[in-house]
């Protein structure tokens, strides 16, 4: 039942705002990383996708300005030039970088950005924002999974594959740099421990700068 006693010394309301959190998911190419982005977008409201810019060609069924930003090695290039890049990295042969634009204000006006970007990205947005980063590794159960998910997401060439998957032990080196580890057996079971992690991030202690009048006028 609701506590309906009230108080002539009305305490300060509870402000629950606070920064926006980076919340960066990676993994070895083909582990689900995209997958478990889609349904975190589509099942909370309050998590924004931050859209890369890519020198990658378009596969079947992505969106330009949904997906990626698809643009040449020139424009891309001009990007780095004019500082347009949170980060940047070269990954299998094609560049990969998050526009700056709206992220840094956004995280001001406390919206939550979900980036998925390999260890390069990662190492360089944490070098630069700590406190309002944090990093998820997907694993995939075995690597006959991985590329079988390869296999059957049907997107990529054998060469292509063969080449996702002669990068993947590299990848996975990288896991000890992150804050949380999942493994992607069950898609809805991985998908729920990801969110959880996502509600545990929003009500750490550090980021609730706004309920400190508030707790102020409990202690008295
Ligand atoms: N738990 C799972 N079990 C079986 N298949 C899965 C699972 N999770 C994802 N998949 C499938 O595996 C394929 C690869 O997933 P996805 O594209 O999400 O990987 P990714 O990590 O984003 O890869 P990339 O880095 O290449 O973009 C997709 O066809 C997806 O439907
Ligand atoms: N450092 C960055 N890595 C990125 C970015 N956007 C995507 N990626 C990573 O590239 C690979 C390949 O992606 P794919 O869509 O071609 O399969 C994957 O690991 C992505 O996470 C970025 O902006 N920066």
């Amino acid at each position: 039942m609701a506590d309906t006693h009230t108080t002539a010394d009305a305490l300060p309301s509870p402000n629950l705002a606070r920064r926006g959190i980076m919340f960066i998911l990676s993994s070895p190419s083909g582990a689900g990383k995209t997958t478990i982005s889609h349904m975190l977008l589509g099942a909370d409201e309050e998590i924004q996708l931050s859209v890369s810019a890519t020198t990658r060609p378009k596969r079947p069924g992505e969106v330009d300005g949904i997906d990626y930003h698809f643009v040449t090695e020139a424009k891309f290039d001009a990007m780095v030039e004019g500082d347009d890049f949170y980060e940047w990295a070269e990954v299998f042969g094609h560049k990969y970088g998050t526009p700056k634009g709206y992220i840094r204000k956004g995280l001001k006006e406390g919206q939550d950005f979900l980036f998925d970007i390999d260890w390069q990205g990662t190492q360089q947005l944490k070098q630069k924002d700590e406190q309002d980063v944090v990093t998820v590794f997907i694993l995939p159960p075995t690597l006959e999974a991985l590329r079988h998910r390869l296999e059957t997401r049907a997107q990529d060439s054998e060469d292509v594959i063969d080449r996702r998957m002669d990068r993947a032990r590299a990848e996975i080196s990288h896991w000890a740099e992150y804050d949380y580890v999942v493994i992607n057996d069950d898609v809805d079971e991985c998908f729920v421990k990801v969110r959880e992690i996502l509600h545990a991030e929003r009500m750490r202690r550090t980021r609730q700068t706004g309920l400190i009048p508030f707790v102020r006028g409990l202690m008295g």
